[in-house]
């Protein structure tokens, strides 16, 4: 995206409201000076004893030195309350167009279809909604920063013009010429934007990884070399970050090199060539030292904003292409599974030349329960995806009751359809609030009947009951328990099709029997798709499917 394009893609993000009340204030800010600068020719006249030797293009007011210095008072108050205004304006701005890219990006996110999603790296999509959204929101302030200095150098040159039209021309064109000689330097802070971005990707990847693995790093001893892979990490940070310092710093000294070589030029040119009085060459000099710091601002702005804007771009990108993944409405009715779920000839590959599904034709009774078995990678979670309507086939088709899952009435399916994982997912919070996430708005006896239902009434003895809090993730508990939880979560929905992936592999004996008695308890009513290696599941299970390379075994 070009310069003008990041500009105009974040404006219009922004209000149009703030960008317009923005730019008004820029301007009554930036005219209320460039006017008081103007007033102080008549002033230094009046001072000075005699009007100026220069005609000027505008006639200037017969007013008294009071009126004129109640004038120049009052403008400086009126900036001085435009500017209060500005900024809160360009605050809310910058805030509005953090927030709407944040949750923007979220809801791109949420609304993908799963198998975009699974091929998304997680690290990069949290650097996005995390730093480089906040990257985005300096990019903003910069951006309203330069649409401020904008104005104020305008009005600067223009209260130039009427002062000394001759003096304004030059001093404008060696301002233009000085920001021009920047453009490298923007470019390469551009540069060091993009690359930035990238590391801001791989430092939150390396942090989620070793957070993540915690246990792994401990027990083979690779303290060291997860310290040093994250060292590794923030020396590329700094090494892009000290970059865009230099730069900015080398800005700034030419800035005030070519500063002074123009204000040198401009006073040779006012005293010796153009001979002007006091009366001009005075308001002209502080013209020149407030312009100054301008242009410094200016090229902090600049650079920053170039720096900062690829965050945009990348932002932006990423909701454009989780957009174009984004899955269509939800059917308004979801179908109800009473007599069969079945798989008509359903092939879908994940990767080319990698079949997960070739041709799996397979009916489950509704009611009965299934138990999925199957070597690694044989398809079997695949199939529990195809199954509860996260993902469609390449070729064939899922049904439920004779009716074939299309894109918007597969995401209503997944309303009747609960999803409990090998590795309970549980938040911090009380046992009623993890439930209640299931349902907002179920009652007390739907969280115990849940719980019952899932055989956890454990949880009933335990301190304060269902209201008692479960410490971050549910540590307080046993794995088991922790799995008995989120199978009563799952049960909140009243789901018609219950799909569990190896839910109960990783859980002591006692739970697992209590797992398996709870699910035998749901024939006839709920149907049961479970993925198991071996153990109870499969014993319970009214039928055992082994898939095979991506078929089912007829053994
Ligand atoms: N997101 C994905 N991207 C690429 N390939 C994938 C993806 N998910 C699964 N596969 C591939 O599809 C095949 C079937 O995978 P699947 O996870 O369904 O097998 P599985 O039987 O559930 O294995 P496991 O028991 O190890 O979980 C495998 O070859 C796997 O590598």
């Amino acid at each position: 995206m070009t310069f003008d394009g990041t500009l105009k893609a974040m404006f219009a993000i922004a209000s149009r409201r703030q960008a317009a009340a923005l730019a008004i204030l820029s301007l009554i800010t930036a005219a209320s000076e460039g006017l008081g600068f103007v007033l102080l020719v008549p002033i230094i006249a009046l001072f000075a004893g005699s009007g100026p030797a220069m005609p000027l293009p505008f006639a200037l007011p017969d007013m008294p030195l009071s009126a004129m210095l109640a004038m120049f008072v009052l403008l400086v108050a009126v900036r001085a309350v435009a500017e209060i205004a500005r900024r809160l304006v360009a605050q809310d701005l910058r805030a509005g167009l953090v927030d709407s890219l944040r949750m923007r990006a979220v809801k791109a996110l949420l609304g993908a279809n799963w198998r975009w999603t699974m091929t998304q790296r997680r690290g990069a999509s949290e650097a996005l909604i995390i730093t480089n959204i906040d990257r985005a929101g300096y990019a903003a302030e910069m951006a309203t920063a330069l649409v401020r200095l904008a104005f104020a150098l305008v009005a600067l040159v223009a209260a130039a013009m009427v002062v000394s039209p001759a003096a304004a021309l030059t001093g404008g064109a060696a301002g233009g010429l000085v920001l021009l000689l920047y453009r490298p330097l923007t470019r390469r802070a551009r540069a060091l934007g993009n690359a930035l971005s990238r590391t801001y990707d791989s430092l939150h990847e390396r942090l989620g990884e070793t957070l993540g693995a915690m246990r792994i790093i401990k027990s083979l001893g690779r303290e060291g070399e997860a310290a040093k892979a994250l060292s590794d990490e923030l020396r590329g940070l700094r090494r892009a970050e000290r970059g865009y310092v230099r730069d900015a710093a080398i800005g700034h000294a030419a800035l005030q090199i070519g500063g002074a070589l123009v204000a040198a030029c401009l006073a040779w040119l006012a005293l010796a060539w153009l001979g002007l009085p006091l009366s001009i060459v005075l308001p002209l000099a502080a013209i020149f030292v407030r312009a100054l710091p301008l242009l410094g601002e200016a090229q902090v702005a600049m650079q920053g904003w170039s720096h900062a804007s690829p965050a945009i771009e990348d932002a932006l990108a990423m909701i454009e292409r989780a957009g174009a993944a984004a899955e269509p409405e939800a059917a308004t009715r979801a179908p109800r599974l009473t007599r069969r779920l079945s798989f008509e000839s359903v092939s879908l590959t994940h990767r080319p030349g990698r079949t997960a599904l070739m041709e799996v034709s397979l009916d489950i009774e509704a009611g009965t329960m299934v138990a999925l078995t199957g070597r690694s990678g044989a398809g079997k979670s695949t199939l529990a995806d195809l199954a509860s309507g996260l993902i469609g086939p390449d070729a064939g088709a899922v049904s439920i009751d004779g009716t074939r899952l299309d894109a918007a009435s597969r995401r209503a399916w997944r309303e009747r359809v609960a999803y409990v994982q090998q590795e309970p997912l549980l938040f911090s919070g009380t046992v009623r609030q993890n439930l209640l996430w299931a349902r907002p708005g179920a009652d007390e006896a739907q969280v115990k009947r849940a719980l019952e239902e899932a055989a956890a009434q454990f949880v009933f003895s335990l301190p304060e009951g269902i209201d008692c809090d479960l410490g971050e993730g549910g540590r307080a508990l046993s794995g088991g328990e922790r799995q008995r939880i989120a199978l009563a979560r799952a049960l909140m929905r009243d789901p018609d099709l219950i799909v569990l992936d190896e839910a109960t592999s990783a859980v002591d004996s006692e739970s697992e029997q209590a797992i398996a008695a709870a699910l035998h308890s749901m024939t006839g009513k709920r149907t049961v798709l479970a993925i198991a290696h071996r153990g109870l599941l499969t014993e319970i299970a009214d039928r055992v499917v082994r898939i095979d390379r991506g078929r089912i075994a007829t053994d």
